[in-house]
């Protein structure tokens, strides 16, 4: 295997993001994520560990399916409360050079025009390392806070999304051209107004008539990320995402959807491997194998069962607390996160999933299992993820904060490295420059942004 695998520290401002009650560990910090130092520290480690980025989740809404309200969430601090991703960037844009940022935000609440800005704010800010992950959400209640009484159907969520892209698009490529900023003292002139152009758009769900806010930014369009694995996310992902986070329980599972992903992206146009596929692992390491089961057995005692139910009963949009136990979970259709339901059901190889399945899996608070052993047995893993999955990259959640991110750089990241399958240092450039390769910060050329695009 040549290429080297992507790694992000996976996160988000709040205190139990993935692995659900591990804040209640004696040397967990995660309850000062609402301070700067917290972010400072998290992104340094990164750093020094030459991972690629820090990846953002967000959520707009509380999960109150589980059980019928959100008492399990807040009580168990599970996403709720959640500050808002975006504003952290700068802290760690500030002490780092390299790293890049995904950051979360959901198209559903947001008009395009507010949005554009932002990202290019930080996309200046942070000197070309801003990448966007795009979800369109999957929570009623956050449709309760925006004054609807329930969020749009769910196909219909990406459908409106792919039209918000092509407004961003036009914002990002099309408004102002190279060159139009001068910043003339002498003249006067700080840009010239004819290469600045206003955005018209009439379309189904948006309507606008406007610059740009923003000047162009190093890369314009920020790195494209997307999460959503349904039929209908991958179509949105083959199209828009140049990275595209999937939820798979194991790496064949993980190919099918890999496969599916590239395919679809060579239907709409674009290189199989324009899409850089990524997937979440959870990693206790120890230097020996006993070092490693100790960890985990010492953090195992802190995972929260119940915040973790309320998390997932939300991500499939099923009340767990009402199942028998044993009762087979069954495909049906809902609004929530489509994936995560195929992942249990249509989409899984082995036995039937219950809740008592489920329960069993989350020995550390969070559906998904974490791999535990020594540097080499977790590099074996990701290898395999890679061979089997095709995958490009890991975003991996934090256990115990600070030190799951610490221990994975001083343990395996030597490891990685030693075998080939990390780099050593940064390359030079944007963050897209860095992921893809490239020598230009802006988005390929087939690309749909790209069409977009005015000659200089
Ligand atoms: C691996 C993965 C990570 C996701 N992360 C987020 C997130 O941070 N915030 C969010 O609102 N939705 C997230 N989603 C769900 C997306 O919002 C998605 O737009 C919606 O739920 C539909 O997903 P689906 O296409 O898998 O059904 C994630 C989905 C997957 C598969």
């Amino acid at each position: 295997m040549s290429r080297h695998i992507h790694i992000y520290a996976f996160d988000m401002n709040c205190v139990g993001h993935i692995n659900h009650g591990m804040w209640r560990h004696p040397r967990d910090t995660s309850s000062r994520y609402n301070t700067m130092e917290y972010w400072a520290d998290l992104a340094r480690t990164a750093e020094r560990g030459k991972l690629d980025g820090i990846f953002l989740a967000d959520i707009i809404g509380v999960y109150d399916v589980y059980k019928g309200d959100p008492s399990t969430a807040i009580a168990s601090g599970a996403q709720t409360p959640v500050n808002d991703p975006l504003l952290i960037v700068p802290i760690m844009a500030y002490v780092t050079k390299h790293l890049g940022f995904g950051v979360t935000v959901n198209t559903t609440y947001e008009p395009p025009y507010l949005l554009a800005r932002r990202l290019s704010t930080l996309d200046h800010l942070t000197n070309g390392r801003i990448g966007w992950n795009i979800v369109t959400g999957y929570l009623d209640s956050a449709a309760c806070g925006m004054g609807l009484s329930a969020q749009p159907d769910h196909d219909a969520r990406y459908d409106v999304a792919d039209e918000y892209m092509d407004v961003l698009y036009r914002l990002w490529e099309e408004s102002w051209e190279d060159g139009a900023v001068r910043v003339d003292r002498m003249a006067g002139v700080y840009a010239d107004p004819s290469k600045v152009r206003p955005i018209r758009h009439e379309g189904q769900h948006y309507r606008l008539d406007a610059i740009h806010l923003s000047e162009p930014s190093p890369q314009r369009t920020p790195v494209l990320y997307q999460a959503g694995s349904s039929t209908r996310g991958r179509q949105f992902a083959a199209r828009h995402a140049e990275c595209a986070f999937i939820g798979a329980s194991s790496p064949e599972a993980a190919a099918s959807i890999v496969a599916d992903i590239r395919a679809k992206a060579v239907a709409a146009g674009r290189a199989a491997r324009s899409v850089k596929l990524f997937s979440g692992l959870s990693v206790v390491v120890g230097r020996t194998e006993k070092e490693a089961y100790d960890k985990f057995e010492d953090y195992r005692r802190y995972a929260d069962i119940e915040g973790a139910l309320a998390h997932y009963s939300s991500s499939i949009g099923i009340d767990l607390s009402r199942l028998d136990p044993d009762e087979p979970i069954t495909y049906r259709k809902t609004n929530a996160n489509n994936s995560a339901l195929e992942a249990i059901t249509t989409r899984s190889a082995d036995s039937a999933w219950t809740v008592r399945r489920i329960i069993d899996q989350m020995v550390l608070g969070s559906r998904q299992k974490p791999v535990v052993g020594t540097p080499e047995q977790i590099v074996e893993v990701m290898r395999r993820w890679v061979e089997i999955g095709d995958i490009d990259g890991f975003n991996l959640p934090r256990t115990v904060a600070p030190e799951s991110l610490r221990d994975f750089v001083d343990l395996v990241v030597p490891v990685l490295q030693e075998q080939g399958l990390f780099k050593h240092d940064y390359a030079r450039g944007s963050l897209r420059e860095k992921l893809f390769e490239t020598d230009s910060p802006h988005i390929d050329a087939a690309h749909p942004a790209a069409r977009f695009r005015r000659p200089a």
